[in-house]
Formats: C-alpha cells, structure tokens, sequence
C-alpha cells in the first residue's frame, strides 16, 4: 500500500503523520493537569499588579505570565479583546506571546470567537490556523450563530494543519441559554453544536482518540448538560470549561456539569490564577497547583 492509499491511523502508526490537536491536548493535559490558564489583561488587574494600563504595561504583564506559565501548565489561553484594545501594538504582544509559549511546547488556545459567512471565516480561519499566519495558534474559539456549517473553513484547515478549534456550545454567562437553550423541531441550539461537533470527531472517536473539534461549555451551567440531554463524552471533543473561580465555577461544579465526560474537560481560570502575579514564581505556583488539584478532582 503506497501513502496515498493509507488512511490517517495507518500514517501515524507508521510515523509519517504529525500528531492532531486533539492527540496533543490528550498529552498535555496527561503531563502537566488538565487547567488551561487564561491570560486576560484587564484594566484592574494590570494595575493591580503596579503597572501601567498602556502598551508597555500589557507587555510587561504578558512577558510575566508567559515566563510563569510557558513549560508549566499543558494550555494557555490568551483573550484577544484585552490586546486588541491597545491596536496593532497590542496584537503584536499577542503574536509574541504565543509564539513564545507555544516554542516552550506549551498549547496556546486563542480566544477570538470567530464566526462569519463561510468566505469571510476563511480568512479568520487563515489568520489564526494558517500554516502562513503571523503567530499561529493551535486552536481558536468559534462562533457558530451563523451556523455550524459557516464554520466549514476554520474546520477544514484545522484539520488539514493539525489544529483544533473550540466551538461554543453552552457559554458561562447567564444570558447564553436564551439563544442555546432554543429549540428547533425539538433540538436545542447546544446539541445541534455537540452533533456538529460529534460528527467531524467522528474519525479520533472511532479511534478511542480525543478529537480536535472541541465545545465550550461553562463550568456555571447548572443542570443544563442533563436538562438538554447533550452527549458530550460521546462527542469526543474536547470540553474547554470557563468559568472557574471569578465567576463562581468550582471544581464540584465541573463534576455535576460533564460526569462521564470529565476526563475530556479543559477547565479554564483567568482572573482567579492571575490574582496571584506579579511575583513570577507565585504565579506559576498557582498556576500549576490549581492544574494538580484539579487533576485530582476530576480523576
Ligand atoms: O462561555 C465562555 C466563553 C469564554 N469565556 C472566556 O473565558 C475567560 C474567563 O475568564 P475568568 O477571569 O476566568 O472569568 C474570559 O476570557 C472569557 O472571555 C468565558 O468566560 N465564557
């Protein structure tokens, strides 16, 4: 059989496929727990922490969770809006920031919720997946309320690159569930994304793999999982979970939120871990302690 006619298993077998995002994250989250730490510069916090809330300021804030984080914990997930405020000069200390930490191995999550028609995801898909972007991420967060399918571009190219994407499914803000909670015909916003995303994992399920096409869901659902009847473990996606700490999410939360799915759920906790800077060392103690006991607790 010649490597056109092998299927994807066989060419990893064999060596001659590089890992998917959903094989990496499994590694990552195996290696270092499962947290995947935020870095959200907000005005308070930056100030908080003695600097000044202006370009200088996000890049010295950002240099610091980078060295604190970066060879640390598996996933880091950086929130566009905080470096967008600042223009171009701030996009640039996010194009750092991620190259810098994914050269120390670590994953980078890029949190943009991108979604638009299909020709324009394609170049949102481009600009942060392309193997030609700026600062590739290995994964971003999408959008789908134009639906799932106007996210055919970001999928099909973090397929073809080895990277993932992370779909919102049920958000953690309160207000979320008037849009996901709806049902057409029956089916409720959140499961025809868990179906979307079910589907393209379809290949890494068959597998006993993780798959690449991941699902946001909140750490502050509640009962919804249960209420809307959604299959997440079956789905194969990763679950990024925010909501931890700031907004009220406890790991209790997380195992009443996913049960079976657990051991495919991304916790992730921005302000609460980065309360804990300026100091390098008590950062990155934070950091890592949260990812062992979490860890733990969803064993
Ligand atoms: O449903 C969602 C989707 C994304 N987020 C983002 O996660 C972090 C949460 O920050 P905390 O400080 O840990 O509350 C932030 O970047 C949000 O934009 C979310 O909270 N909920």
């Amino acid at each position: 059989m010649d490597d056109a006619n092998m299927d994807d298993a066989s060419l990893r077998d064999v060596g001659l496929q590089e890992p998917t995002f959903g094989q990496r994250l499994r590694a990552a989250m195996d290696g270092y727990g499962p947290l995947c730490a935020g870095i959200d510069p907000h005005r308070a916090l930056v100030e908080s922490w003695g600097l000044r809330y202006d370009v200088d300021g996000l890049a010295a804030f950002t240099d610091t969770c980078v060295e604190a984080f970066a060879g640390h914990v598996g996933v880091v997930k950086p929130q566009s809006a905080f470096f967008e405020v600042f223009g171009s000069a701030g996009v640039a200390v996010l194009e750092g920031a991620v190259r810098a930490l994914r050269e120390a191995g670590t994953l980078v999550i890029l949190d943009a919720k991108r979604g638009d028609i299909g020709s324009t995801m394609a170049a949102y898909a481009e600009a942060s997946l392309g193997k030609d972007a700026v600062a590739p991420a290995d994964a971003v967060t999408l959008s789908p309320y134009l639906g799932f399918e106007s996210l055919r571009p970001a999928l099909d190219l973090a397929a073809q690159t080895g990277r993932g994407v992370f779909v919102l499914g049920l958000t953690s803000n309160p207000e979320g569930r008037t849009v996901q909670h709806a049902r057409l015909r029956d089916v409720s916003v959140a499961e025809s994304m868990v179906a979307g995303a079910a589907a393209e994992n379809a290949g890494a399920r068959e597998r006993g793999q993780l798959g690449s096409v991941g699902l946001v869901v909140g750490a502050t659902v509640g009962s919804a999982v249960q209420e809307l009847g959604l299959d997440l473990a079956g789905a194969a996606a990763p679950l990024l979970a925010p909501g931890v700490g700031a907004q009220g999410g406890t790991s209790e939360d997380l195992r009443r939120v996913f049960g079976d799915a657990l051991p495919n759920v991304l916790p992730s906790s921005s302000r609460e871990v980065l309360s804990a800077g300026p100091d390098v060392g008590g950062l990155r103690d934070r950091a890592v302690r949260t990812s062992e006991s979490l860890a733990a607790l969803l064993r």
